[in-house]
């Protein structure tokens, strides 16, 4: 599975603000937005492009458009705080949906939400989610997009834990990672460390 590590002096210090623990919930929005631009915009670097000709007031020119507009998926909630931002840098894009939440005990992700084109055979799909922390909330949204065809699939994350991008890995589904940090592991309460605390309750508030 292909890692891509943003690694910039802009996301870094958005990063920052991200994972400081006195940034409040608009900034750490704020933050979370300007950072998924350069994220999704460094994701977006090999798309491939169609060329046309395009008709300046001076004269004719090779213009480009995207040959395969792509679908975004925010994993609500956290997620949400992405898509904004990622679908204005790619207007063409549709929109998909899944929701799902940690149950505390387990780890594992508790579905509730899944709202997504039947048919995603030759269709780009981007996932957003601000953490990879164990990797079970991402290899269950890859599940949902490959049982409907889907064979090109990126994960965009902000932060990622090992054990996550191992269990990217482990699920043999045709991934790659953008992130702006690989952290160091997980806590025994399944956060990453340092990371950046809970990114749905830090956008949104304590469910
Ligand atoms: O890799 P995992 O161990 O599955 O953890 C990562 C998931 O945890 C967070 O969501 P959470 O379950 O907290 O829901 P929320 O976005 O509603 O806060 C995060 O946004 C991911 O979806
Ligand atoms: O560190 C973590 C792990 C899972 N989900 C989060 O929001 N943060
Ligand atoms: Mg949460």
């Amino acid at each position: 599975m292909n890692t891509h590590v943003v690694d910039h002096p802009l996301a870094a210090v958005l990063l920052t603000t991200m994972r400081d623990a006195r940034s409040d919930n608009a900034t750490f929005r704020a933050a979370l937005r300007r950072l998924t631009h350069m994220l999704v915009y460094e994701a977006m670097r090999e798309a491939p492009v169609d060329t046309f000709d395009v008709v300046t007031p001076i004269a004719t020119t090779d213009g480009v458009r995207l040959s395969h507009p792509p679908l975004l998926v925010p994993v609500l909630r956290a997620g949400l705080g992405m898509v904004e931002q990622a679908s204005s840098l790619i207007p063409q894009a549709r929109v998909g949906f899944v929701g799902m939440a940690r149950d505390e005990q387990t780890h594992l992700p508790v579905p509730y939400l899944e709202s997504l084109p039947a048919d995603l055979s030759g269709i780009p799909v981007y996932v957003l989610d601000p953490m990879l922390a164990t990797g079970g909330s991402m290899v269950h949204t890859i599940d949902l997009l490959v049982a409907r065809g889907a064979t090109d699939v990126t994960a965009v994350c902000v932060v990622a834990a090992p054990e996550g991008v191992a269990a990217l890995t482990a699920s043999g589904h045709p991934v790659r990672l953008v992130t702006a940090a690989v952290d160091e592991g997980l806590n025994g309460d399944a956060f990453i460390v340092p990371g950046l605390g809970d990114a749905g309750d830090r956008q949104f508030g304590p469910r």
